[in-house]
């Protein structure tokens, strides 16, 4: 499989349990999700339902992220966040269970913004112990754990690759990966293709996306197509997720000359 379709983002128009065969109905055999739950430890019906989504929409769910808070309300994340350690703790066994089920080994694990009345520090200092705290957990059944900067969101502290990078070094465990946005990197004005020369062999994920306007790749001007080729030059293998804004008529209609199969 070469591209998976982040149905967080994609897909909007319909119920969200609806969308892994929708993907599939556009000609695609793999999947990722945001957390899709309002709580970390959803009950064992709601798990079914949306593991049960998946396997009988026949796609393969490749990523899901970690519960991180409330993300329409500006969370992004609760990797640093110290009084919801606690939550983000319950929520890893949740995310081990379901990817043990399907087969899934990259979990998404982002670092949350920055909290008034609690210090830098202490805020990277929780965010150490918890990536790390995950990382021994998605061992367990073969996984490992993405950081990613984000674009958009004021208070998020990861904004390009070094700074990501940066705190994977200080984890020490070799199973948390850099997952390389290149929407986000290019937002926050990173210099995409050297990221690529520097880093490509040791992308945990790929998330593509195009810019101005987080739209399908075409609807902007960067240049996608070279920057996957480029990272497969390099030695990235992994699938290329969909993590674009598009209705849903329109959000397949794009090919990438190098890669126009799916
Ligand atoms: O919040 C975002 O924009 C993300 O990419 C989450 O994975």
């Amino acid at each position: 499989m070469t591209y998976t379709v982040n149905c967080s983002i994609l897909l909007t128009e319909l119920p969200l349990l609806e969308r892994p065969a929708a993907a599939k109905k556009a000609g695609f055999d793999a999947v990722e999700f945001w957390w899709p739950f309002s709580t970390s430890t959803p009950s064992d019906a709601d798990l079914q339902a949306f593991e049960s989504a998946i396997t009988d929409a026949g796609v393969q769910l490749t990523g899901l992220n970690f519960n991180a808070g409330d993300m329409p309300g500006g969370d992004r994340g609760l990797v640093s966040w110290p009084e919801r350690q606690e939550d983000f703790r319950a929520n890893v066994p949740v995310v081990v269970g379901i990817g043990e089920r399907l087969g899934c080994k990259a979990f998404n694990a982002l670092y949350g913004n920055r909290i008034d009345g609690v210090s830098p520090e202490e805020q990277d200092a929780v965010a150490v112990e918890n990536l790390a705290f995950a990382a021994d957990a998605v061992a367990a059944i073969g996984g490992t754990v993405l950081l990613e900067p984000v674009s958009g969101a004021d208070r998020y502290p990861l904004l390009t690759a070094q700074d990501a990078l940066n705190v994977i070094s200080k984890t020490g465990k070799s199973n948390i990966k850099f997952l390389a946005d290149f929407y986000h990197l290019a937002v926050n004005g990173d210099d995409v293709p050297q990221v690529i020369e520097n880093h490509a062999k040791d992308f945990g994920h790929i998330q593509i996306a195009d810019a101005p306007g987080r739209g399908a790749p075409g609807s902007g001007n960067l240049p996608l197509g070279e920057w996957i080729a480029r990272s497969r030059e390099l030695g990235y293998e992994g699938p290329i997720g969909l993590e674009y804004k598009a209705a849903q008529d329109e959000a397949f209609t794009w090919t990438i000359r190098e890669h126009a199969s799916r």
